[in-house]
């Protein structure tokens, strides 16, 4: 552990001296002794942790010294030691921000080791509630996340920032795997709500006749199988932000249900009587036209009008071909630094390829065909033969099966491609594929494949 510096100004020798080798005792500490104001002053560059004035020094006030410490520097800790209790001038110090106020004593010694002690709890505190926010600040700054250059995910940039910047609800618009998520999360951790929780909600991949009780929660035995209270995803998203992907896959009793949660702020749970205030912020996504929705009966229109908030669209990759080979590094140099293999690279005619195709799939097609090319390569280059395109006709069938992968590579991709498809639910995939959930835990677990 680093050197604590303390500097000790006390002109009383002997009672500087008992200070000096009481808090030597610790042998962290790195105790200077000072008989006057001016030589503490001049050596105030040597950067103290704390400094402790006498307040009755031969050259100048305790006040005067306090003064001068702060104006040089605002943040240094210091703690005042008085011969007498005087009242109003330690509540002035206190209040101009003196970390503590000691009197002469029996008990000095002791008071003063115990206030170090609560000082560096603090210090220490304060350094890991920055660094926590540096890294919060850091992980999402979503410029490292959404990756894109072009002029249509710059304008998407834009609306993101002003979004964060207010609590409007907001509505984002784009086919699969365009990036609706990403969006979404960018907003909610760049806005004041970013302490608060995350909550994304797919209304596609929840049963219909579980989708109430999930939003609303339950009360014990308000139907068969409600062992115990569960509060619903209105309720975890505190006042955080509920992100409702997929919207448009809302039915109509439902969404009257949202809208009346919207308009009152409240709600009570299924087979409860109490109202539970609600605070959270709404962004919503969806791959269809709500307005289109709204014309053919399929969507509340007095729903529509309240979420639709500051709209943003993400258009599909194929309309922003200038953003595929940026976003290729991207996913390739992820997976390398994953797979701690060498830097693959993509030749010419490769790119050529990439840059050819429509990605029906957008992003999420593109990181699947960019992780098996680099599978494939062969010398850390990708070639055009290693790029499979994978969305659906029987030839890309074909041809992901005449990539001749093991049968484990293939039961890699096979899940990756399902997780992906019913975002991350475990569950579900499993049921899907008829396979054990453990099976596919234990793969996320040892990073043989990984999440979306
Ligand atoms: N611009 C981008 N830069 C980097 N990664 C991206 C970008 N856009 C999307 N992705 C990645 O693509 C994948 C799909 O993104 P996301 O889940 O946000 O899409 P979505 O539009 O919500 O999809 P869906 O409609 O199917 O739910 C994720 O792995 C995401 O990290």
């Amino acid at each position: 552990m680093l050197d604590f510096k303390i500097f000790i100004v006390e002109d009383d020798k002997w009672y500087g001296g008992l200070l000096h080798h009481y808090l030597s005792q610790n042998p962290d500490y790195d105790v200077t002794l000072f008989g006057t104001g001016k030589e503490c002053l001049a050596q105030l560059h040597r950067k103290p942790d704390l400094v402790t004035i006498d307040f009755g020094l031969p050259d100048m006030t305790g006040e005067e010294l306090y003064g001068k410490i702060k104006q040089a520097y605002p943040n240094l800790p210091v703690i005042i030691i008085s011969a007498q209790e005087r009242i109003t001038t330690a509540v002035n110090l206190l209040k101009m921000g003196a970390e503590d106020y000691l009197i002469k004593d029996e008990n000095t010694q002791q008071l003063l080791w115990r206030a170090i002690i609560r000082l560096r709890e603090k210090q220490s505190l304060h350094n890991e509630i920055s660094e926590l926010k540096a890294e919060l600040k850091t992980k999402y700054d979503y410029s490292h996340s959404i990756i894109g250059k072009s002029p249509a995910l710059q304008a998407v940039f834009k609306l993101i920032d002003k979004a964060a910047g207010s609590l409007i609800n907001v509505s984002i618009a784009g086919e699969t795997g365009t990036g609706k998520e990403l969006v979404a999360r960018a907003v909610h951790y760049n806005s004041s709500r970013s302490g608060h929780p995350f909550i994304p909600v797919n209304m596609a991949a929840i049963p219909k006749d579980l989708v109430e009780s999930e939003l609303f929660g339950y009360e014990k035995g308000a139907f068969t199988g409600a062992l115990n209270r569960k509060s619903g995803r209105f309720e975890e998203a505190g006042s955080g932000t509920l992100f409702l992907d997929e919207i448009g896959e809302m039915d109509l009793n439902i969404q009257s249900k949202l809208l009346r949660v919207l308009q009152e702020k409240e709600l009570t749970r299924l087979g409860g009587t109490s109202k539970i205030k609600l605070d959270f912020r709404l962004v919503v996504a969806t791959h269809k036209n709500l307005s289109e929705e709204v014309k053919k009966g399929n969507f509340r229109e007095d729903l529509y009008y309240r979420i639709v908030g500051l709209p943003i669209n993400l258009p599909p990759l194929r309309e922003r071909r200038e953003d595929i080979l940026l976003i290729t590094q991207h996913f390739l140099t992820a997976y390398c630094k994953e797979n701690k293999i060498p830097e693959v690279r993509v030749s010419p005619a490769a790119r050529e390829k990439l840059l050819d195709y429509s990605y029906p799939g957008n992003v999420r097609e593109l990181k699947s065909v960019v992780e098996l090319a680099a599978v494939m390569s062969e010398n850390n280059i990708i070639e055009p033969e290693d790029i499979t395109f994978l969305s659906g006709n029987s030839q890309n069938v074909d041809a992901v099966l005449n990539t001749e992968l093991t049968l484990r590579e293939y039961t890699r991709l096979i899940i990756r491609n399902y997780l992906k498809r019913y975002d991350d639910n475990v569950l579900l995939v499993a049921e899907k594929l008829d396979i054990g959930k453990s099976t596919i835990y234990k793969m996320l677990q040892t990073g043989e494949i990984e999440g979306a």
